[in-house]
């Protein structure tokens, strides 16, 4: 018997006590959606952007960068899911074997650990609340924001995430707790010496033309993806099968329509490496002229263009979905890596067009007068 098992028998008695407990399922599952890696780039994202483009590309760089990294981590951990893992150990004896009960959102595919809902919902916290403290600071409010809200709105909404992927019996607490620190480590890591350094012209990178950045930031994103490809190939000249976890996932799945494309790791990889050629490419110190103070913007304006995009995206996912699936993941990736052109470059311009119009009118009509 494992020290593995062991870790993994605890966490499995946790999992069933949360259970027995029972909680409202719909609020579990709202819970667990907000906190989905996915939905966090393809919904948030936009609508930050339109609020704020230097959070927008802080959101998109940590949300790329923590999906690459978890992924490989996943690929080099081989580690079971609780839902699984309770029914292929033989650290139980049969008649002890514990059950546990599945809902729609325990058929993810990927191996367990590290928890990638984890890292996300870390990251949105912390960022949100970096945000919210320059928001605070600008507006002077003198309140120590930092100990009294900031630490335990982190703290809390990592908590309930981590009830949320527990009790859905997606992930064991140890892998909730090594996603939730990796996000802790990565948001720091990322800013401080990547995202604000370049945004902000500051630091080594002051020096160099942005040009010369970017194209360092692409040769980042290519050699990523190259380690990535050759973890996936060495792996498979050792004998190793990718597919381990998902064939897993579809024995011990109870509905196995539950299972979709997009929780497929090799699919995570692809959005997050397409996410960070798009930042490399489209992220520029421009995007602090578009701010949360930035006057004169039409937010509302704004927030329809980008439901617009989002549908605009929705129906190429619709369309592309009957493809091949090598055609599907290139049509995703190239639609992916001009997403953050879009949010971050055409649509801050177009909110600006309105007052633009009324100024090149009111001129107009003012040498009318004349
Ligand atoms: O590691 P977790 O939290 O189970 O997340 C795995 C996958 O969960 C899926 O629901 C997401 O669509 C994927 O993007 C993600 O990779």
């Amino acid at each position: 018997m494992s020290v593995m098992d062991r870790v993994n028998a605890f966490g499995v008695s946790i999992i069933s006590v949360l259970q027995a407990r029972g909680f409202n399922e719909n609020i579990i599952y709202a819970i667990n959606e907000a906190s989905n890696p996915q939905h966090l780039l393809m919904f948030y994202f936009p609508f930050v952007a339109v609020i704020d483009s230097v959070f927008a590309a802080q959101l998109l760089l940590c949300m790329a960068f923590s999906g690459w990294l978890t992924s490989m981590i996943k690929w080099l951990s081989l580690s079971d899911r609780p839902y699984w893992w309770v029914q292929e150990t033989s650290y139980y004896l049969h008649d002890q074997r514990p059950i546990l009960k599945q809902t729609s959102q325990t058929c993810e595919i990927g191996s367990g650990n590290p928890s990638e809902h984890m890292t996300s919902a870390v990251i949105i916290s912390i960022l949100f609340c970096m945000w919210m403290t320059s928001y605070l600071d600008e507006c002077q409010c003198k309140i120590n924001w930092s100990s009294w809200i900031m630490f335990p709105f982190c703290f809390y909404n990592a908590l309930i995430v981590m009830i949320a992927q527990l009790y859905t019996a997606v992930h064991f607490p140890h892998q909730c707790l090594i996603g939730a620190m990796i996000g802790a480590i990565l948001v720091p890591v990322l800013c401080v010496y990547i995202i604000d350094p370049y945004i902000w012209q500051y630091g080594a990178v002051s020096n160099k033309d942005t040009v010369v950045v970017r194209v360092w930031y692409v040769l980042s994103t290519i050699g990523m993806t190259l380690i990535a490809v050759f973890t996936y190939y060495c792996y498979k000249s050792i004998g190793w099968q990718p597919s381990w976890s998902i064939k897993l996932a579809y024995r011990y799945c109870d509905n196995p329509a539950n299972i979709t494309r997009t929780s497929i790791p090799l699919f995570s990889i692809m959005t997050s490496t397409a996410y960070m050629l798009g930042w490399a490419l489209f992220v520029s110190p421009a995007v602090i002229r578009y701010r949360y103070f930035t006057k004169p913007r039409s937010i509302p304006l704004g927030l329809l263009i980008a439901l617009l995009f989002l549908k605009i995206f929705q129906l190429i996912e619709h369309f592309s979905c009957n493809l091949d699936i090598k055609t599907y993941y290139l049509v995703q990736f190239l639609v992916t890596v001009c997403k953050p052109g879009l949010f971050l470059r055409v649509l801050p311009s177009i909110l600006k067009l309105p007052y633009f119009c009324i100024t090149c009118c009111e001129q107009l009509a003012l040498k009318m007068e004349q």
